[in-house]
């Protein structure tokens, strides 16, 4: 489990994130959702262990990143895999080159070792083939699972995701969506994802945690937001008639 307690981030004067404290579940995928500079990027970047914070804590299966020594601080972040926003690959690097690359920075495993886990995580995410593709040749939804690929080559035990659906059309989104769901729940990975997506909070949101003003305004799941009356809340994700017309429906085959 990670859990983050009483967490405070600020840049100089501005105060950004003002005592978050939630936890997020082993084989579940947790969405952080909330308005443009709310504060989403700079949680997800304090999760990763890129930004220092002045107050409250993070632990990760029990131990507290900001307390451990820069060995195990390492250790614990060869743990984490991260799919950036936009996929963020190599661009003079092969599809397979791409995800080598976190084996070759963090491990010593043999050449044919990596190469053999390097065909296994392409086909997981049905990528066998793809190996000597360069990313310009790949669509954005190749991209991504090259990201995904890349980000889960190391066995992590966390799995950090931004905005992974910006850019993709609608279908494609919801495959890659399905896609973290289900090898999240293969692994029993810890997965945080920052979305802005409704779809995705609608179709994965095991656990949401809603950010407003860097304060938590609401967590709950996907179920439980359909029925939630916080109006903070509902003006955000039923901003647009369709989810309105959607929440009723539920709401009414739920009564
Ligand atoms: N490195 C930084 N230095 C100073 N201020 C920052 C830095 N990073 C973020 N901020 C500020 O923190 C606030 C929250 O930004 P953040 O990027 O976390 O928002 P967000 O919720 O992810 O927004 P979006 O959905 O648009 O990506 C903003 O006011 C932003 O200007």
């Amino acid at each position: 489990m990670i859990e983050v307690k009483n967490l405070h981030k600020s840049f100089g004067d501005a105060h950004i994130l003002k005592g978050i404290s939630t936890t997020f579940e082993k084989g579940k995928t947790n969405l952080i959702i909330g308005q443009s500079g709310s504060g989403k990027t700079v949680f997800l970047k304090c999760l990763l262990g890129l930004f220092d914070y002045e107050e409250g804590s993070i632990s990760y299966d029990g131990q507290i990143f900001s307390q451990l020594p820069e060995d195990d601080k390492r250790n614990l972040r060869a743990e984490m895999g991260m799919v950036f926003q936009g996929s963020a690959l190599f661009d003079s690097m092969t599809i397979a080159e791409n995800v080598m690359f976190p084996l070759q920075m963090f491990t010593k495993q043999s050449k044919s070792e990596m190469q053999d886990r390097v065909d296994f995580v392409l086909k997981r995410v049905n990528l066998e083939g793809a190996h000597k593709k360069m990313p310009s040749e790949a669509s954005g939804g190749m991209q991504k699972r090259v990201a995904i690929a890349r980000a889960i080559v190391n066995n992590p035990k966390y799995l950090f995701c931004d905005e992974p659906n910006s850019g993709l059309d609608p279908k494609t989104a919801i495959v890659i969506d399905n896609l973290i769901q289900e090898i999240t729940d293969e692994y029993q990975i810890i997965t945080v994802i920052n979305s802005h997506d409704m779809n995705s909070v609608m179709e994965i949101g095991e656990k949401i945690v809603f950010l407003k003003d860097g304060l938590k305004a609401w967590e709950g799941s996907k179920e439980t937001i359909f029925k939630t009356d916080n109006e903070v809340v509902t003006d955000f994700v039923y901003s647009s008639n369709l989810f309105k017309k959607v929440r009723k429906m539920y709401l009414e085959e739920n009564s």
